[in-house]
Parts: structure tokens; C-alpha cells; sequence
């Protein structure tokens, strides 16, 4: 089994007396693709704010032993900075400031690596913040929704770059998904959040195969290999 990159072990998060997260235990092993679904309200956002130190578990462990990389909910990019910029600015733990690798993966953003990031696209922003995350060289990529607000071919072109990360580099992703078909798709193994607790967990395509998945996600049977991902 490949070294564990990323661990909770039955952990629980409350806001004042409201629990978000549960008992929840998720883990990512080096080299992984791993999903993590659940609707609206059920804590994938305190998962992710939990794993990058931003909030402390009231129980429970959080062990994070690769570098982690974080592309946030909502991006984040600084919109008055040049792309350049808010890809310098993921370089601050690492130093290594060449961004030649970034625009190799992610060609969209060499054509406009001199305009303010809030000029760009939903997708342009998006693929900023990926690239700003992988400017870090994170071991593991947390990925808060990845498809929020884009169209289905900005999404298969980001989940396209995220397979090859995952392929040249062995990076690990965790991709933290409203949208389950993409991500069951894009993934080996998964995970069901719900209303703060992992009520299913296993490989995609047994999840995949779930009356409960397919009823509250899928809406139908996704058939088929894992990626690559076409239209999600
Ligand atoms: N700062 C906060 N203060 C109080 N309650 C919060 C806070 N942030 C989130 N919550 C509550 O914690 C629960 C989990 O929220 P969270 O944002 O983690 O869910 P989510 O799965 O990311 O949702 P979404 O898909 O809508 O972004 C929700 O019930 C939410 O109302």
C-alpha cells in the first residue's frame, strides 16, 4: 500500500455548538485520485478548511504528511494581480519561482499570464488558482470544487490536466465535487459526505453502482472505465 499523504481519523468540526464534520475519516494515499461527494451543507468545505490548519477538530486527528497544495472554493485569485503574479505567489513556501512548468500544463494561461486575473473567465480564474496551488508542488492537491460555475469543456480540460499531474508526477488529488459523475469518473475511489458524516465510501466504480449514489447523484447508471474524462 502506497505511504499515506493525508489522514483524518474520526474527526469533528463545530462551528459554536453546530457540528459540521462528524467522526469523519478520509484518507489519500501517494499517487491517488480520490473523490470525496456530498450535497450542499455537508461539510466538504470544513474538510478542506480542516486539512489545510485553517480550523481545529474539536475531536479527532488530522495528519497531513506530504506537501499539501489547497485550490480553494471560489478560487481566490487576487484580481488585480497579473496571472504571472498569482502564480509567484504560490511559490512562496517552495522558492522556486519558474512558472514554465505551470504554462506547459496549463497552455491557456501563458497567452494572458500579463492581464489582471480578475479580467480572465471563470475557467481562465480557475485554471489560475490550480496553477497558483501547483506552483507549491504539492505532493497532494486539494481541490474544493473543481467545476463550480464552469462549462462542461473547461471542466474536461481541467480534469484532462489533473489525470496527466496525476500520470507524469504521481500527485495525488483529492477533488471535493458537487458534480459525482465527474468525479467518480475522474476517480479511483470516493467518498460520500452527507449532513457531516461518510455515510459511503469505496472504489468509484462500486459507488457508482450504489441504488443510494445513483439515486441521489447520478440520477442514472454511468457505465465504463475510469477517465479519461470526456464530457462530465
Ligand atoms: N462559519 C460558519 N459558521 C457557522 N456554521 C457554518 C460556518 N461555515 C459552515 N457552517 C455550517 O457547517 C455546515 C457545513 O458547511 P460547509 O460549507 O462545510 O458545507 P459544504 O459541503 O462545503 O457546502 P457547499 O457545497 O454548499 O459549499 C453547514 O451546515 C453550514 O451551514
Amino acid at each position: 500500500m502506497n505511504a499515506t499523504l493525508v489522514e483524518t481519523t474520526s474527526v469533528t468540526v463545530r462551528y459554536g455548538t453546530a457540528t459540521a464534520l462528524d467522526g469523519v475519516s478520509i484518507r489519500v494515499a501517494a499517487g491517488e485520485l480520490v473523490a470525496l461527494i456530498g450535497p450542499n451543507g455537508a461539510g466538504k468545505t470544513t474538510l478542506v478548511n480542516t486539512l489545510a490548519g485553517i480550523l481545529r477538530p474539536a475531536a479527532g486527528t488530522v495528519a497531513v504528511r506530504g506537501r499539501l497544495g489547497v485550490v480553494p472554493e471560489g478560487r481566490q485569485v487576487f484580481g488585480s494581480l497579473s496571472v504571472e503574479d498569482n502564480l509567484q505567489l504560490g511559490a512562496w513556501r517552495t522558492r522556486q519561482r519558474d512558472t514554465t512548468r505551470i504554462y506547459e500544463l496549463l497552455p491557456d494561461l501563458r497567452r494572458v499570464r500579463r492581464q489582471a486575473a480578475g479580467s480572465l473567465s471563470g475557467g481562465q480564474q480557475q485554471m489560475v488558482a490550480v496553477g497558483r496551488a501547483l506552483m507549491g508542488r504539492p505532493e497532494v492537491l486539494v481541490i474544493d470544487e473543481l467545476s463550480l460555475g464552469l462549462g462542461p469543456i473547461v471542466v474536461a480540460n481541467l480534469a484532462a490536466y489533473l489525470q496527466r499531474l496525476n500520470a507524469e508526477d504521481g500527485m495525488a488529488v483529492l477533488l471535493i465535487e458537487q458534480n459525482a459523475r465527474l468525479a467518480l469518473r475522474l476517480c479511483g475511489r470516493g467518498y460520500v459526505l452527507e449532513a457531516g458524516r461518510v455515510v459511503a465510501e469505496g472504489p468509484s466504480a462500486e459507488l457508482r453502482r450504489s441504488p443510494e449514489v445513483i439515486q441521489a447523484y447520478l440520477g442514472n447508471p454511468v457505465s465504463g472505465p475510469e477517465g479519461p474524462v470526456g464530457v462530465p
